[in-house]
Parts: C-alpha cells; sequence; structure tokens
C-alpha cells in the first residue's frame, strides 16, 4: 500500500509523516510531497526510525513521481488560518492549490482514494469532485473531506466533562467543517455502548466548544497557525481507516463525502469503509429536537459553501 502526503512540509504534514512512518503497515510505502525544498530532508529524517515503512521526499512544482501508484492521497498542502479569520478566507489561496494537486491526482493516480484536509474543506471536496468529473475520474466513493479531528475533539471533550475512559467514548459528528455546520450527535454519544447523559446546558455548551475548537487552537497558537498535531492524529487515524478498509476489513468512520444528498451533495455522516473506499453510507439515526433545529439551521451556510466550490470549477 503506498500513501502520499501533499503538503508533507507544513505543520500537519511533517507530524502526519511521522505518525504514518510509525503506524502504516509492515511493508507500506510514504511518499512526502511539498513545494518547500526542505522536504527530500523530511524524509531522509523519518526513514531512520526503524519501521517497515519505505519513506521518501519529493520537492518542487511537480507531484507526478510522489502520486505514482498511491492507493491513498492525504492533502493538506495549502494555507492555515490566524486570528481573527474564518476557514472561507483561505478559499482565495488554497481554491488554487487544491484544483492544481487534484488535477495531477486525476492524471496519475486517478483510482487512488483521497482525503482532503485543507480548508475550507466544505469547498475544497467540491472543488476537487469538479476537477475529478472533468477529467472524467470521479469516483464519489473515494473522495473523503476529513472531518476525523471533530470527532476526535468530541470524543476528548465528552471523557473530560463526563469523567470516561476516552477510548470508550463513541460519537457521530455530521454536516461540514467549519462553525455550525459542525454537528455533534451527543444524544448518540456513547460509552462502553452505554448512552452518555447531558443535561441541556451541558449540550449547549459542548456543541458550541467542539464548533470553535479550531479557533480555541488558532488564538491559543496567537498567529502561529492552527492546528497541527491534532490534526495529524486524527488524519492519520483516518488514513489507516481507509487501508484497513482497502485490505478487506470493513471499517466504520465519519467523513464528509458525497452521498444521497438528503441534506447537502457533501455531508460528513458515518460510513463503511471497505476495498473500494465507500462501501456504504449509514443512516445519521434519530436526532433530539436541539440536534434537527440545528441541522436545519446549517444547511443555508453549508450548500453555500458547496456552491463556492462548484461555481469556482464552472
Ligand atoms: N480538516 C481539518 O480538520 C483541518 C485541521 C487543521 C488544519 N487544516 C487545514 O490544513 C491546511 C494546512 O495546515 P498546516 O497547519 O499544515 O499549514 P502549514 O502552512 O504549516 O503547511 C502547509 C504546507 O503546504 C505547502 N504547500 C503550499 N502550497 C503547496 C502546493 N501547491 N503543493 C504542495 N504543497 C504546498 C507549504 O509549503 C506548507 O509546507 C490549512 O488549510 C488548514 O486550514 C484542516
Ligand atoms: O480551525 C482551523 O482553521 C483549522 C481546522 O479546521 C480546525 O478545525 O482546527
Amino acid at each position: 500500500m503506498k500513501v502520499t502526503v501533499l503538503g508533507a512540509a507544513g505543520g500537519i504534514g511533517q507530524a502526519l509523516a511521522l505518525l504514518l512512518k510509525l503506524q502504516l503497515p509492515e511493508g507500506s510505502e510514504l511518499a512526502l510531497y511539498d513545494i518547500a525544498p526542505v522536504t527530500p530532508g523530511v524524509a531522509v529524517d523519518i526513514s531512520h526510525i526503524p519501521t517497515a515503512v519505505k519513506v521518501k521526499g519529493y520537492a518542487g512544482e511537480d507531484p507526478t513521481e510522489a502520486l505514482k501508484d498511491a492507493n491513498v492521497v492525504l492533502i493538506s498542502a495549502g494555507v492555515a488560518r490566524k486570528p481573527g479569520m474564518d476557514r472561507s478566507d483561505l478559499f482565495n489561496i488554497n481554491a488554487g492549490i487544491i484544483r492544481n494537486l487534484a488535477e495531477h491526482v486525476a492524471k496519475t493516480c486517478p483510482t487512488a482514494c483521497v482525503g482532503i484536509i485543507t480548508n475550507p474543506v466544505n469547498t475544497t471536496v467540491a472543488i476537487a469532485a469538479e476537477v475529478f468529473k472533468k477529467a472524467g475520474v470521479y469516483d464519489k466513493k473515494k473522495l473523503f473531506g476529513v472531518t476525523e479531528l471533530d470527532v476526535v475533539r468530541s470524543e476528548t471533550f465528552i471523557a473530560e466533562l463526563k469523567n470516561k475512559e476516552v477510548d470508550t467514548v463513541k460519537v457521530p459528528v455530521i454536516g461540514g467543517h467549519s462553525g455550525v455546520t459542525i454537528l455533534p450527535l451527543l444524544s448518540q454519544a456513547t460509552s462502553l455502548e452505554e448512552k452518555i447523559t447531558f443535561t441541556e446546558e451541558e449540550v449547549i455548551a459542548l456543541t458550541k466548544r467542539i464548533q470553535n475548537a479550531g479557533t480555541e487552537v488558532v488564538e491559543a497558537k496567537a498567529g502561529g497557525g492552527s492546528a497541527t498535531l491534532s490534526m495529524a492524529q486524527a488524519a492519520a487515524r483516518f488514513a489507516l481507516s481507509i487501508i484497513d478498509g482497502l485490505s478487506g476489513k470493513n471499517t466504520l468512520e465519519y467523513a464528509y463525502v458525497e452521498g444521497e444528498g438528503e441534506y447537502a451533495r457533501f455531508f460528513s455522516q458515518p460510513i463503511i469503509l471497505g476495498r473500494n473506499g465507500v462501501e456504504e453510507l449509514l443512516p445519521i439515526g434519530k436526532l433530539s429536537d436541539f440536534e434537527q433545529q440545528a441541522l436545519q439551521s446549517m444547511l443555508d451556510t453549508l450548500n453555500k459553501d458547496i456552491k463556492i466550490g462548484e461555481e469556482f470549477m464552472a
């Protein structure tokens, strides 16, 4: 199995490369690409870690060599937020980067599973889908907006609040990846199969904290970027689930995918990953009144975000 990281010299990219070097199955290949000249050096650096994963680094304008024979491509190339910015403020720079990289993926490894981390995810995934469509290679089962960080954060914050072992907490997060479009389904949260209960005040406060968690990091880093380390962990976890799926071990995940379009063309929902990417779209289940209302009120924003991506490519 070959995994390629585009944006591999960045804050997320380097940490993700490290986690993949440590966690990919034996015999895997890891290709690191970034426009930054340091990238081959990042690869040499982590290649000294004694695991059975082969690493190679590539820099420059052309990612073709890095993408050759890739089974999974993770894209974190692009700029990150500073305090006072919204994720949508990144569109002007990141839209063009995603279009360019997606064109290379379409040409070089059109059957790879592609996970997009670059913000604004609600929009960049739509851009990639349109690029793939134009190239005649779009397979909606293999394109993912990586929203795993919202799941990771929800598990962590719930465990803290309710004094649970964090690795026992399970909670779906649906919608998109920005502000009100991030909707944790706290009414479905469980620990060791048992329902976790929240007061109304807890639901309101926790939902808001999860929706604003990216901004919490951006402000704490005070101009030094946004979440990188937690994002890398979330992306590694998601990538390993994709690889499990491709290897025949079906796995439950949450990601922003093109589903049946009941709420929006792209929507983060529970999915089963398998040999062909998304093996099955799972229903979002029963929502509380609070969640139902939050879902309805996010849809305008989410659909507008998607349209911006589609219009960029029109
Ligand atoms: N999906 C999520 O949950 C999530 C979480 C955190 C950050 N992000 C997003 O991830 C992106 C990257 O964040 P970061 O903190 O790693 O930023 P960063 O600035 O540290 O790294 C970005 C890297 O992209 C590289 N790059 C720029 N243009 C490129 C191109 N055309 N080809 C290849 N590489 C290119 C840069 O050289 C840099 O090394 C941002 O858009 C950020 O908003 C998403
Ligand atoms: O908030 C950001 O800008 C980065 C990322 O989307 C996050 O949720 O941490």
